[in-house]
Formats: structure tokens, C-alpha cells, sequence
């Protein structure tokens, strides 16, 4: 089946940023979630796919068709949402509704109405007079009403309060039950990307660090506890990420956990009290603070 999207050796140079050799496939019918700091190129990522910038270097393709040239064909099947898309402020959700639904054939009334009233939005209310976490809603609205193909959606429920994060995260999940729908989208919101998401890409200063299939990556983390004296040899350890010593406990985060681990550090002189797996967001900071190497 041809991939939702991919990207092979893609580089945006920017005057103080750059995106460098971004290979990355998103098979049909899965969630991809995107995790990065601040600038580390998510957004620049998430364009390049929406043709809103052009790639210096490699090749972009979706639904199997390259990037700038079918950009028109491709977009229809494609929603994408994020802080650069404005709605008109002196016109009301309805009015915005009728619009897109003049647009797009594969507009669902029916479906509007049911996110409508999900989402707790009044279709006659201007939109300049909405909170935030209103406008984020309509914008969802106007684009899952119209079922395109591919999501990319760009910190879809930053700035949202619980319920409302709940309700998008709902709809977003009820909208991926259909597995001809694919979806990338980045988020600060590790627990959103750990709910959602098939699979992880990790992004650090303009490079992919990781990107795998979820549990895979999950399940190669782990947080392990032993006793005993941390010698030089330790630091050789592979997936080693973090290491912290308080005699005579030693903590550390590997990123290459196996069932061998214990007899490992059974033979640099640490016997092991404790293994855990390790959330996300743990993943995502000791990665960071170690430099970016997951
Ligand atoms: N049009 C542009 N011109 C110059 N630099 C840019 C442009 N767009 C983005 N950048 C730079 O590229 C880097 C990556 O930005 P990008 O918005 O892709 O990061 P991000 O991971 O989405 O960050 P955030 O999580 O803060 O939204 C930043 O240093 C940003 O300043």
C-alpha cells in the first residue's frame, strides 16, 4: 500500500536553523506523534509536507505524489492544522462552515453538527469573540468535517484546558478508528502522543533521533536501580543515557534495555533492586539532557 506520506534526505536550511536528512514514512491508517523542544524543526516539518516551504535538498511525497509539483492535487485529502491558520474573526463558525463545505465535496453536515455539539461551539457566534480553546475547536471542526485522508496537526491541544484536550483527543480518536485515515501530529504533550499515537519521531536540532513504532520504543527504555560502586567500565554501557550515583544506590536510564541487562551489571559489580519502564516524558527529557541521542 502506497505510505501516506514520506520524506527521503530532506534538508531546509534556514539563516540559524537547519533540518538536516529527514527520512521518514508514515504508512496509511497510522498516527504518527512528533516530540521535540522548542525549535528543534517540527513545525518546519510539518510545512515542508503542506508545500508552505520548499525542501533545499531531498524528496517529499504524499499519498505517493511528489511535493511542490502535485501540491494542488494533494491538498484536498490533506487537513492541517496549527497556529498558522487563521479563521476570519468577524464571521461566525456557520458561516466559516458554509464556506469550506462550498469547497471540499467530501463535506459531512451531518458529522459538523455532531463536533458542534462536542465541542460545545455556537455555530452563530463571531469567532473574534471566542476564547482559544474555541477557536482550536472550530478550526478542528472545519477541517475533520471534510474527512480529509492525511491530519497533520501541528500542537493540536496546546492552550487547552483538560476538558477541552479531552474532547479534542476523543474526536481525533474517533476520527482515527477509520484505517484509511493517517495522521502526524507534534505536540509538547507527551501524554497525548503516548495515548494516540502508533508511533514516535523524535526530533532534536533539525535531526530524527529516533522514530519507531511506539511500543517498540517504549520498551527499549527502561530506569534501573542497583547497588553496588559505578566503575569507568559502566560508562561504556550501551544506551546508557543517564547515570546517578548516591552511595551505594546507583540510578540509571538506558535506551538499549534487554533481558541480559542484570547479568551485565552483575559483572561491573551492581546487583539490580529495581527495573521500570519509563514514561515518555522521562524518555523525552533524560534524551534532551543527554544531549539528543535516543
Ligand atoms: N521562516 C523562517 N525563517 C527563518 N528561520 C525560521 C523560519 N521558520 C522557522 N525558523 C527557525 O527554525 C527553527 C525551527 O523552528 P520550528 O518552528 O520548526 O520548531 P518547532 O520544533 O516547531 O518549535 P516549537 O516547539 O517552539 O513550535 C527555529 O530556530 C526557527 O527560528
Amino acid at each position: 500500500m502506497t505510505a501516506a506520506l514520506s520524506m527521503q534526505g530532506v534538508c531546509k536550511q534556514y539563516e540559524d536553523f537547519r533540518l538536516q536528512d529527514i527520512d521518514l514514512t508514515l504508512p496509511t491508517g497510522q498516527i504518527m506523534g512528533l516530540v521535540g523542544v522548542n525549535g528543534a524543526g517540527k513545525s518546519t516539518l510539518l510545512r515542508l509536507l503542506m508545500g508552505l516551504v520548499r525542501a533545499d535538498r531531498g524528496e517529499v511525497e504524499v499519498f505517493g505524489q511528489r511535493l511542490p509539483e502535485a501540491q494542488v492535487a494533494v491538498k484536498r485529502d490533506i487537513g492541517y492544522a496549527s497556529d498558522d491558520m487563521r479563521l476570519y474573526p468577524g464571521q461566525t463558525l456557520r458561516w466559516h462552515m458554509d464556506f469550506i463545505r462550498g469547497i471540499y465535496p467530501g463535506w459531512d453536515e451531518a458529522y459538523a453538527q455532531d463536533l458542534v455539539k462536542r465541542f460545545d461551539l455556537k455555530p452563530q457566534q463571531k469567532l473574534g469573540g471566542t476564547s482559544h480553546g474555541q477557536r482550536v475547536k472550530a478550526l478542528l471542526l472545519l477541517m475533520l468535517a471534510r474527512h480529509p485522508r492525511l491530519l497533520l496537526l501541528d500542537e493540536p491541544t496546546t492552550g487547552l484546558d483538560p476538558v477541552a484536550r479531552g474532547e479534542v483527543l476523543e474526536a481525533l480518536g474517533y476520527v482515527l478508528r477509520d484505517e484509511e485515515r493517517s495522521v502526524l501530529f507534534s505536540s509538547h504533550n507527551t501524554a497525548d502522543i503516548e495515548q494516540l499515537a502508533d508511533s514516535i519521531t523524535f526530533l532534536h536540532a533539525g535531526r530524527i533521533v529516533a522514530s519507531e513504532d511506539k511500543e517498540t520504543f517504549l520498551d527499549r527504555w527502561r530506569r534501573v536501580v542497583c547497588q553496588g560502586e559505578p566503575g569507568d567500565a559502566l560508562r561504556a554501557l550501551p544506551g546508557l543515557h543517564s547515570l546517578r550515583h548516591s552511595a551505594p544506590i546507583v540510578e540509571l536510564k538506558t535506551g538499549a534495555y534487554n533481558d541480559s541487562l542484570a547479568a551485565t551489571l552483575a559483572t561491573l559489580g551492581l546487583m539490580v533492586t529495581s527495573v521500570e519502564p519509563m514514561s515518555l516524558e522521562d524518555i523525552f527529557v533524560t534524551t534532551v539532557r543527554g544531549g539528543g541521542k535516543a
